[in-house]
């Protein structure tokens, strides 16, 4: 049994406690708003996200940051893009030892264009950190607490650390692989909600399962021409964190990117869209971010500019759609000197 604080009790970070609590660990999850402690601890619910959900009796909630991070010899941080850098600054001057960082977010910060794991490197002091994991894949909160099947990938540099966080989650419905390419999977894991968003907005346009198929396989080979640029190994692309996690973002009807893109096809702005959704939209901000690495890596992603101009630039989503569809004509593949790659 390992003592383990999951810090975020949205949809995914109570997901996740689930699993950890039903494990046999000694699981704190911390939440900031004590109504919601209060709800986790005296009824075993978390009724905004998770509704129906009965949660493990042993899984035990905090609104106390200090004593939630002084209690997990590993720390799961499961809260939006936006939220990594302001609490992991709270989390640096509560701590004063090594603990073993997992992260679980999906996105990159634009204008740093920083990945996760690079912006908890940068606020948590060395001496503070044993290492860092990321846990990624094709994973819905409100699946992996009806148990059903849930593969996912924990990477790491370190490849003792991801084993650790390994042997942590994994159950009968909880399988997890490690990996080594952190890069390849935190790219992977931001840039599907950037498609998935996109996805939404072609169904909410009324076109159907062509388009989507259309923009899964387009999509991951512009992810991975800039991930492999970044620094990535292109077959993690065709893996749980890549494929994997594009496949069930753009089809599945638990998707918040889907449901705003959904939502922005079927003519709402998207001031209302984020407004009505009460959860995290990640790949907005995304989309931002992956449009200016776009640019910096001087890589062609026209369906992130499509997306881009959808969503910033008040261009109707009909329009986006017939001018990628009028683009120039291409070859699918290209054969450089035997090196097969996606135009
Ligand atoms: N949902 C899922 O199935 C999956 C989600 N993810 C990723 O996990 C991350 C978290 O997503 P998810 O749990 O779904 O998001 P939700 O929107 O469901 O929940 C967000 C959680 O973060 C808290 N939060 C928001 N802003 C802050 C802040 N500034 N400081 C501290 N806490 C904050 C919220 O608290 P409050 O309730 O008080 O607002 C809430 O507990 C995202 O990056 C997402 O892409 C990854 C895999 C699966
Ligand atoms: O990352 C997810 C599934 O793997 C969740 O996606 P959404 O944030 O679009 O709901």
């Amino acid at each position: 049994m390992k003592k383990v604080t999951v810090l975020g009790a949205g949809s995914w970070g109570t997901a996740l406690a689930f699993v950890l609590a039903e494990n046999g660990h000694d699981c704190l999850l911390w939440a900031r708003r004590s109504e919601q402690v209060e709800e986790i601890n005296e009824r075993h619910t978390n009724h905004v996200y998770l509704p129906n959900t009965t949660l493990p009796e042993n899984l035990k909630a905090t609104a106390n940051l200090e004593e939630a991070v002084t209690h997990g010899d590993v720390i799961v941080i499961a809260v939006p893009t936006k939220a990594i850098r302001p609490i992991c600054q709270k989390i640096n001057a509560a701590i004063s030892e090594e603990k073993l960082f997992v992260h679980v977010s999906k996105g990159i910060e634009p204008d740093s264009h920083k990945r996760i794991s690079e912006m908890i490197r940068e606020e948590i002091a060395s001496s503070n950190r044993k290492d860092i994991v990321v846990l990624s894949g094709p994973s819905h909160a409100e699946e992996v607490v009806e148990r059903h099947p849930t593969t996912v990938t924990a990477a790491s540099q370190n490849v003792e650390a991801a084993k650790e966080i390994q042997d942590l989650f994994m159950n009968h419905y909880f399988r997890v692989y490690t990996h080594t390419d952190v890069i390849g999977v935190e790219i992977g894991a931001a840039l599907k909600n950037v498609i998935a968003l996109a996805a939404g907005i072609t169904d909410g346009l009324g076109y159907g399962d062509n388009a989507k198929a259309a923009l899964i396989t387009r999509g991951l080979a512009e992810i991975s021409r800039l991930g492999v640029k970044m620094g990535a190994n292109p077959l993690t692309f065709a893996g749980l964190t890549g494929l994997g996690d594009l496949i069930v973002t753009c089809t599945s009807v638990h998707s918040r990117n889907w449901k705003a893109g959904n939502m922005l096809g079927k003519g709402k702005s998207l001031e209302e869209v984020t407004a009505g959704m009460g959860m995290v939209i990640e790949g907005v901000r995304t989309t931002k971010a992956a449009y200016q690495l776009a640019e910096k890596y001087d890589v062609t992603m026209p369906l992130t500019e499509a997306l881009y101009s959808v969503l910033f630039d008040a261009v109707p989503p009909k329009k986006a759609v017939d001018q990628l569809m009028s683009r120039m004509k291409k070859q699918e593949v290209d054969d450089l000197f035997g090196n097969m790659h996606f135009n």
